[in-house]
């Protein structure tokens, strides 16, 4: 099992999450793929991964000795009680996991996850030693609307506060239009992302007097990995559609860490 913690701010991060996709032998052949690229042992980006909850033990053990962190997609407040289908973020530790990813708008939209959900989530994720992955996002309406970074404001300060910071205490945010997500979703204008991941970084150092990292999420695709993660404000790139096959997924980690180098 993995024993390292990520308070990393090795730039970029580079990771993915396979939502609710993969069997376990889908799983198990993605990780083999990841194993036998020289990239498993890279050290110029933090790759994650993040499997669903049936996969994530094997993933965790699949990718123990690679340089590969593995998460979790979500993980409830509470560390153990009668939650009936939820998961603690105590057991996401004991699964292998390191990481938790929060507040990914599709949680927000069809799981009524909430700014106060997402609040108690992250405070208890990292009270159990996991990075808190935590997704923030603006909705097409306020997209439309010029609420963008109110939306962000709102959604990152309720985010960081209930966390109990020490000095390893880890939390990634992830900026994710909600209208760049998906099947039909627009990626982001790089210099439109870069602008509201400056704002973002920003407020966090204004709030807790530490810089976190912020990653960019949605639509990222081969063609556009280098443009955003080159961006001054973008700690790195949240994959979905483009890197569930090992291929699409190491295929951007190299051109992103070629075009750093
Ligand atoms: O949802 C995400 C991006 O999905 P895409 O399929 O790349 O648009 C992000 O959270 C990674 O899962």
């Amino acid at each position: 099992m993995q024993e390292r913690t990520i308070v990393s701010t090795k730039r970029p991060f580079i990771g993915t999450s396979w939502k609710m996709n993969k069997t376990r032998a889908e799983a198990a052949a993605f990780c083999q793929s990841v194993k036998a690229s020289p990239l498993a042992a890279c050290e110029n980006a933090q790759l994650f991964v993040i499997p669903p909850f049936t996969v994530l033990t094997a993933v965790a053990e699949a990718l123990a000795d690679t340089a590969v962190i593995v998460g979790a997609q979500n993980a409830h407040w509470q560390t153990a009680g009668a939650w009936t289908g939820e998961i603690s973020p105590l057991q996401v530790k004991d699964a292998g996991g390191m990481l938790v990813e929060i507040g990914h708008s599709e949680r927000r939209t069809f799981f009524n996850e909430t700014d106060e959900t997402v609040a108690l989530k992250t405070a208890a994720a990292v009270r159990q030693g996991l990075t808190a992955l935590v997704c923030i996002g603006d909705t097409l309406e306020d997209y439309q609307a010029g609420r963008t970074a109110e939306t962000l404001r709102r959604q990152t300060e309720a985010a960081l506060s209930k966390v109990e910071w020490t000095d390893t205490t880890s939390v990634i945010f992830a900026y994710e239009p909600v209208w760049s997500i998906g099947d039909g979703g627009t990626p982001a204008d790089p210099s439109f992302a870069d602008e509201q991941q400056a704002a973002v970084k920003a407020l966090i150092e204004r709030a807790i007097a530490r810089p976190l990292p912020v990653l960019y999420g949605g639509s990222v695709n081969p063609t556009n990995c280098v443009e955003l993660a080159t961006r001054p404000h973008i700690d790195g790139l949240f994959i979905g559609r483009s890197a569930w096959d090992a291929t699409g997924y190491l295929g951007i980690v190299r051109n992103v860490i070629d075009r750093l180098a």
